[in-house]
């Protein structure tokens, strides 16, 4: 188990890196057209979870729904900080 913080750490350094096998860096070499659509495809899917699945399914379906927007954040050059200014 990880936090939202501890994820986005060990998305950022991979994709400093470049991290071979990584998935994260592969979608961040697609750029961002196609990891908008992956954002879009998880919170279909969470929503669809929600109302169909129960709430185990819909936990596993957010939680992709948040590695894909961390994912996005990467691709925009956000950092977490720039996104919690607005909370
Ligand atoms: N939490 C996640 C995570 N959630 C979702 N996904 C990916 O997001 C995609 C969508 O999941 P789906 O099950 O909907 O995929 P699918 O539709 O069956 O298959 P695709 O055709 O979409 O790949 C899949 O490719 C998953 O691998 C994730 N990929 C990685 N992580 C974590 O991110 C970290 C870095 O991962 P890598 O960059 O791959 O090393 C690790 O700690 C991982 O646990």
């Amino acid at each position: 188990m990880k936090t939202f913080e501890e994820l986005f750490a060990e998305l950022q350094a991979k994709a400093a890196a470049g991290t071979p096998g990584s998935g994260t860096v592969a979608a961040l070499d697609k750029g961002v057209h196609f990891i908008g659509k992956k954002v879009v495809e998880e919170a279909a899917e969470s929503w669809m979870a929600a109302e169909h699945e129960g709430p185990q399914r819909t936990a596993e379906e957010i939680s992709q729904l948040l590695y894909q927007v961390q994912v996005l954040m990467l691709a925009s050059g956000l950092e977490l900080k720039d996104v919690y200014r607005h909370l």
